[in-house]
């Protein structure tokens, strides 16, 4: 009885743990004191602004009012910024009580993978995140696993194929040895010499099955097309005719591993996942919608195979680097008590090719560790595209309801198990043809939202205001590591998209103050908002890095003299901001020049950038273009890569946004010295107007001092990464222009 009673006991009490916890973090309340008393500075600052104005006829009156705009706008962004910091707040899985209580019945898994162009993203990257997920520690019968090609390459799927027969030698190997990573390439990459593995016969056996595999697909690739000898192998390709094109072509849904064969195994008798490449129908007529429109053919191609009632989505460059990880998501969704509410599970966008200091501020250290914890505090974490579980039914425009507490379908039904594979796939075919969509609700309250280039961050906030809730989850060993931009140029293409998507849902009726009043929280509001309004913010970016020191130049003096008291809240303002982001920045891992490096990124992004989103966003609004998706290109060649691992910024392109860039650095370094010249020479200059005109030299300086690199590889550098010459010539043109216009 004593025996049994406790064993009972334990048993209420194991029930009762939480699967889940969320933690607030420690000196919130320090923080919001710290904050109040910037807020203070900033309104003493517009308090300033409005009670010195220059009286009508005097120097600089129309240049004040522009300064004041701008300290407006940079205040209510700090606003937005700050609501991301109020309600921070962790969470925390127990993946062991998940196994203990749920494990006979995990739900199905079903894990997209997008790819779109096979030499933007080549093959060999994406089937290592294919292998990484096949091999996921999870019950592979309860896997299935979709590779979305928007390329419609046979090439992408002839290396599906090769990875298909690679995975029942990778599997076992990496379950039976339990080793991480679980993408092939990383993980011999980083263990190249392997002498303590004590199988070493096994491991060298598996590498090389991996070298040839490469080998193999990456010689297709250089021929460009597939062997008959290759193409007889199997029928899938003949789907590939004469007719097939990137963007013109019939649907194509091929099963390459059927789960639910019994005879397939990998090498130690295991059942394999389910393996299906799709790429859906598209014809010129239709518009194809992007991801979304890859997301949402998958949903529906997935309904019909397998089923499942989670969804995992990545980007075809982001593998699995913890392979626990669909466990430790799985708790949020399992959780008893609040489990029923949450939609999905983000994890950060985190990369393994990020350089020590961090030379393009990709990793967004502080994004990941602070802000989005902070929107997740408040049960809205963003849908950053990759990296997040769904809950199927969410995703599919279900809504929330209290008393209709729909719980996961832990009970693997195989709902179609009776049709062969080829009836499968015929049925997959149908839903992802081009006129399956239409007059239907897909891309409106189905699925992705259509429309927007961030499709991934409106998908959420619909998400959320139909009464869900979603969970951010940052853990210590990165879950998912993908592929930074790694030049200078592709990172600020990709920024100008995301802006362009984000002031676009700002300014359509997705605008979390309309669409989400009530429904989210008011700091999760303006919490989107710190992201939305990125492109607005390049105004007065832009504002502050040209008029200043245009102004220093023809001595007219824009902020108090260091000496009055007014120059107080301007000093607190600008010195605890700085101090608090270094501080926050190393303590979220980077380096001081990491953090300098973010700084020159963040003047670098909203010049150019955001202010060609912005511009952009209007012209779409106003119907005069379209929708677009720039690929990120995941390759580079060995000469950009070489600079890029030294830390040099590549600039050799003459993309308008370098001339942009190149232009303000010399007006600041013209104005600068100008400044100077005249100060010593002109002998009418007193100590007043010196000193009136210090906010502006240091406001200039500073800009000089973020902009050293541009001035070395303008005048200095002579590689392939340096400024082309033609941007030299039309920047230093430019600045002299602008020197010379009278105000
Ligand atoms: O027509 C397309 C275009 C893109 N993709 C895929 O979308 C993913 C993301 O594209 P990428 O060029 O890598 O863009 P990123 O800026 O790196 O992507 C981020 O931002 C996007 C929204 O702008 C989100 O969709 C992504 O999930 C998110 O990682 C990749 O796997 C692509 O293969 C498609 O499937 N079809
Ligand atoms: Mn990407």
């Amino acid at each position: 009885m004593g025996t049994q009673g406790t064993v009972r006991e334990d048993q209420v009490v194991m029930e009762a743990d939480p699967l889940f916890e969320r933690r607030q973090a420690k000196g919130r309340a320090a923080y919001r004191v710290f904050a109040s008393t910037v807020f203070v500075g900033i309104c003493l600052i517009w308090i300033y602004r409005v009670s010195y104005i220059p009286r009508v006829g005097e120097r600089g009156r129309w240049v004040w009012f522009g300064m004041f705009m701008a300290e407006l706008c940079f205040g209510f962004f700090w606003v937005f910024t700050q609501s991301l910091r109020w309600n921070f707040t962790r969470s925390y899985p127990f993946k062991h009580r998940l196994s203990q209580r749920h494990e006979e019945k995990l739900p199905g898994v079903d894990i997209f993978v997008c790819t779109a162009d096979p030499v933007i993203e080549p093959p060999t990257l994406v089937i290592n995140t294919i292998l990484s997920v096949m091999s996921c520690n999870y019950p592979t019968e309860k896997l299935a696993v979709y590779l979305s090609d928007d390329g419609g390459s046979d090439l992408t799927f002839y290396a599906l194929l090769e990875a298909s027969h690679f995975a029942k030698y990778w599997i076992p190997f990496c379950k039976t040895n339990n080793i991480e990573p679980r993408s092939p390439e990383t993980y011999f990459a980083h263990n190249s010499n392997e002498q303590q593995f004590t199988n070493y016969q096994e491991w060298s056996d598996v590498k090389n099955l991996y070298e040839e595999m490469k080998e193999r697909i990456e010689s297709t690739m250089e021929r460009g097309s597939i062997s008959k000898e290759i193409r007889d192998k199997h029928k899938g390709f003949s789907e590939w005719n004469q007719n097939v094109t990137k963007n013109d072509h019939q649907p194509i849904v091929q099963i390459v591993i059927d789960g639910r064969d019994e005879t397939a195994v990998d090498n130690n008798g295991y059942r394999l996942p389910t393996l299906v490449y799709m790429a859906r129908e598209k014809r010129p007529q239709y518009s194809h919608h992007f991801k979304a429109g890859a997301m949402n053919a998958l949903i529906r191609v997935s309904s019909e195979i397998s089923n499942g009632p989670i969804i995992l989505n990545l980007d075809c460059d982001m593998y699995v680097n913890d392979s626990d990880a669909i466990r430790d998501a799985l708790c949020f969704f399992m959780d008893e008590k609040k489990g029923h509410e949450i939609a999905y599970v983000q994890h950060p966008q985190t990369f393994n090719n990020i350089t020590k200091n961090d030379l393009y501020a990709n990793s967004y250290s502080v994004a990941n560790k602070v802000e989005l914890a902070g929107m997740g505090g408040y049960g809205s974490a963003l849908y950053c595209g990759t990296g997040c579980f769904h809950r199927t039914e969410s995703l599919c425009g279900n809504s929330y309801s209290e008393d209709n507490k729909l719980r996961l379908d832990t009970n693997y039904t195989k709902k179609n198990d009776k049709k062969t594979v080829n009836e499968l796939e015929e049925a997959a075919k149908i839903v992802s043809s081009c006129s399956y969509e239409k007059d239907t609700l897909w891309g409106k309250e189905i699925g992705l939202v259509y429309g927007c280039a961030v499709e991934d961050i409106v998908t959420g906030l619909t998400i959320q205001c139909r009464g869900w809730k979603s969970v951010y989850y940052c853990p210590n060993k990165e879950a998912f590591l993908g592929v930074a931009p790694n030049t200078l140029e592709v990172a600020l293409i990709q920024h100008k998209r995301w802006c362009e998507g984000l002031f676009q849902i700002f300014l359509t009726k997705y605008c979390p103050f309309i669409y989400g009043h009530a429904k989210i929280k008011l700091g999760a509001q303006l919490g989107y908002c710190a992201y939305l309004t990125w492109a607005p913010i390049s105004l007065p970016t832009l504002y502050y890095v040209i008029v200043p020191p245009l102004c220093l130049l023809h001595g007219i003096p824009l902020f108090p003299q260091v000496s009055s008291k007014w120059f107080l809240p301007y000093a607190y303002v600008f010195i605890s901001k700085t101090v608090y982001s270094m501080v926050e920045t190393s303590a979220c891992g980077s380096t001081i020049k990491g953090w300098w490096n973010l700084q020159r990124m963040w003047v670098f992004r909203r010049t150019t950038s955001y202010f060609f989103a912005f511009i952009d966003t209007i012209i779409k609004q106003v119907g005069l273009s379209q929708t677009t998706f720039a690929i990120t290109p995941k390759m580079v060649t060995d000469d950009v890569l070489k600079r890029y691992k030294q830390e040099v910024i590549e600039f050799g392109s003459s993309n308008t946004m370098f001339t942009i860039i190149a232009t303000l650095a010399v007006l600041n370094l013209f104005s600068f010295v100008g400044a100077m010249a005249k100060r010593v020479t002109d002998l009418e200059m007193d100590f007043k107007t010196l000193e009136m005109l210090m906010p502006q030299v240091i406001l200039c300086g500073f800009v000089i001092m973020v902009n050293l690199p541009v001035y070395r590889a303008l005048f200095f550098r002579n590689d392939k990464g340096c400024m082309p010459h033609g941007v030299m010539f039309k920047s230093l043109v430019l600045a002299s222009l602008a020197c010379l216009v009278p105000i």
